[in-house]
C-alpha cells in the first residue's frame, strides 16, 4: 500500500523545499508535486524531515550492579514518541568473555524494538581473541564501530596499552573506534579522597570528574587513534576542554568526531546542588552537566561544524535504582534518559533561538551520524530509495514534558515543567505510521537490525597517508667501520 505525505517542506540536511513524499513497501519511491496514493497523510505547515537517529543508548544495559530500566521496547517507543526513528545500542562484553557471546545477548533483547537498531561493539579486554573476533564483528556482523571506555576503572576501563592495540585492529578493518574519554584513574582517586573527606552526595559526582579529566583524555585518544592511523568518535562530548582537542585535531587534517547530549546543552551543573537527593542524583551521569561557558561552546561547535552529531546516551535508571548510592554517591548508577525529548529539546532551544538552522538540526540529528556510520543514504536522507523514516514536524505543536505522559519506564524525567515547541505530527518507521500526534501506534518487533559495512574511502585514505609517512631507514652508500 502506497501512502502520500502531502502539502509539507521537504527539509534536509542541505535544501529546504516543498514536495510531496510517496512512501511504498518501506521505502521513499518518489518525491515531487501532486502525488498521490492509497493513504494521505497531511504535512501542512509542517517540516518533512529525516527520522532522528541517535547513536548512542543503553536499553536494558547492565551496570553498576543493576539493569538500566528502558528496554529495546519502551525505549523505542520513546524514540519514535520524540520522531527518532533509529538507535545505536552498545554490545557489552563483561572482561574475558567473547564478543560474539555479547552479541547474541543483545540480538536477543533487541527483538522487541519498535524501530530500526544498530550496535557498537566494545572494547572490554584485550586478547588474541577479541583481536581476531574484531574481523567477525566487522566482516560477518556488519558492525563497523568499537567502543573504548576509559573510565569506569575496575570495571569497563580498557589501558593506553588495550586502547592503542584495538585502534590498530580497528585501521586494518576499516572500523570507526568510539570513545568514552574521561581519565579513570584520576576520576577513582578524585572519588576516594572526596567520600575521605566527607564528600558522599550526589554533587560529588560532579567535584570527582572535572572538565580536566575530560580535556586530557580526549586529547590522549585522539593522539592514540593519530598513531594509529585510524579516525575517532568521542562520544558524549560535554566541556570546552574536550571541544578544544577535537577542534584544534580536526584544524590538523584528523578524521575526529565529536558528540554533545541534548543533557549537557541544555542543563546544567547546579542541578547537582539541589537540596533535594533524588532530584540531584536522578541526573548523575558521566560526564557530568557542566556550567553556560561549557554549554556555549558545545552549541558553537555544532553551528561551526566542530561538533557533528546530538545523541542522548539514553541509560534509564528509575529513582529507586538511584538510591542504591544513598551515603556514597560513587554507587548511584550513572545515566539519564533523553530518548523522547531529544529532537523537541533541540528544536526549542536550538532551531527557535537561532542557534542553529532547520538544516542543521537535520544534519545533527541524522545526516550526519548517518555517513559517520557508514549507512546514508539508506539512513538519514530524504531521497528515491531511501528507508522511510520520516518525522513530520509540526514547529507549532507544544508540550509540557513530564514524566506522567511519557513512554519511558522510568518514575521521573530530568526536563520535567519544560514547555517544548516542534514535535511529531507523524512519525514513520520504514513507512509505517508509529506516531500521529498524541497516539501511540507502535509495533513491537517491527524494528530491524542495519547492517553497516566498514568505511573503505577512509581506512584507504588514512592507511595510504600512514604509509606514504611510515619511518623509512636511511640507505646509505658506506658504512664506516666500528670504533671499536
Ligand atoms: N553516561 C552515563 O553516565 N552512563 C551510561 C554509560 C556511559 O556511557 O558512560
Ligand atoms: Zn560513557
Ligand atoms: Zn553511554
Amino acid at each position: 500500500m502506497s501512502t502520500v505525505i502531502k502539502g509539507g517542506t521537504i527539509v534536509t540536511a542541505d535544501l529546504t523545499y516543498k514536495a510531496d513524499v510517496k512512501v511504498e513497501g518501506g521505502r521513499v519511491v518518489e518525491i515531487g508535486p501532486n502525488l498521490s496514493g492509497a493513504e494521505t497523510l497531511d504535512a501542512t505547515g509542517c517540516y518533512v524531515m529525516p527520522g532522528g537517529i541517535d547513536p548512542h543508548t543503553h536499553l536494558e544495559m547492565p551496570f553498576m550492579g543493576t539493569y538500566s530500566s528502558d528496554d529495546f521496547e519502551s525505549g523505542t517507543r520513546a524514540a519514535l514518541a520524540g520522531g527518532t526513528t533509529m538507535v545505536v545500542d552498545f554490545a557489552l562484553p563483561s572482561p574475558g568473555q567473547s564478543l560474539l557471546e555479547a552479541l547474541t545477548m543483545w540480538d536477543n533483547k533487541s527483538t522487541r524494538a519498535n524501530c530500526d537498531y544498530s550496535f557498537h561493539m566494545a572494547i572490554t579486554w584485550w586478547g588474541e581473541q577479541v583481536f581476531n573476533e574484531m574481523e567477525t564483528i566487522v566482516k560477518d556482523k556488519g558492525i563497523n564501530t568499537f567502543k573504548h571506555f576509559m573510565a569506569y576503572k575496575g570495571a569497563l576501563m580498557v589501558d593506553d596499552d588495550e586502547m592503542f592495540s584495538s585502534f590498530q585492529r580497528c585501521a586494518a578493518l576499516g572500523a570507526l573506534p568510539l570513545v568514552h574519554a574521561e581519565n579513570g584513574d584520576v576520576v577513582a582517586q578524585l572519588q576516594a579522597k572526596l567520600l575521605a573527606e566527607g564528600n558522599s552526595g550526589p554533587e560529588a559526582h560532579a567535584y570527582s570528574r572535572p572538565a580536566e579529566v575530560e580535556g586530557e583524555a580526549t586529547n590522549r585518544a585522539i593522539m592514540i587513534a593519530d598513531m594509529a592511523g585510524c579516525p575517532v568518535y568521542i562520544v558524549h562530548t560535554s566541556c570546552e576542554q574536550a571541544h578544544e582537542a577535537i577542534r584544534r585535531a580536526r584544524a590538523k587534517g584528523m578524521r575526529v568526531f565529536g558528540e554533545p547530549l541534548i543533557q549537557h546543552l541544555t542543563l546544567d551543573e547546579t542541578e547537582y546542588f539541589d537540596k533535594d537527593w533524588d532530584h540531584a542524583a536522578r541526573r548523575v551521569m558521566s560526564p557530568p552537566f557542566r556550567n553556560k561557558l561549557h554549554q556555549d561552546s558545545l552549541w558553537a561547535g555544532l553551528a561551526s561544524g566542530s561538533l557533528q552529531v546530538v545523541a542522548t546516551d539514553h541509560c534509564a535508571f528509575t529513582t529507586e535504582q538511584k538510591r542504591f548510592g544513598v551515603g556514597d554517591f560513587t554507587r548511584i548508577p550513572n545515566g539519564t534518559g533523553g530518548l523522547e525529548d531529544r529532537m523537541p529539546m533541540l528544536w526549542t532551544y536550538g532551531v527557535a533561538t537561532g542557534r542553529i538552522t532547520m538544516n542543521e538540526f537535520v544534519a545533527v540529528t541524522s545526516t550526519n551520524i548517518a555517513k559517520i556510520l557508514n549507512i546514508y543514504p539508506k539512513k538519514g536522507a530524504i531521497l528515491v530509495g531511501a528507508d522511510a523514516d520520516l518525522v513530520v514536524w509540526d514547529p507549532k505543536r507544544s508540550k509540557t514534558i513530564s514524566a506522567k505522559t511519557q513512554q519511558s519506564a522510568i518514575d521521573y524525567n530530568v526536563f520535567e515543567g519544560k514547555t517544548v515547541t516542534g514535535l511529531p505530527r507523524f512519525t514513520l518507521t520504514r513507512g509505517v505510521v508509529s506516531i500521529e500526534e498524541g497516539t501511540v501506534k507502535t509495533q513491537e518487533g517491527h524494528g530491524e537490525f542495519v547492517r553497516r559495512d566498514p568505511f573503505p574511502a577512509v581506512s584507504t585514505a588514512l592507511s595510504t597517508w600512514k604509509e606514504v609517512t611510515a619511518p623509512r631507514a636511511v640507505q646509505r652508500s658506506g658504512i664506516p667501520a666500528s670504533g671499536v
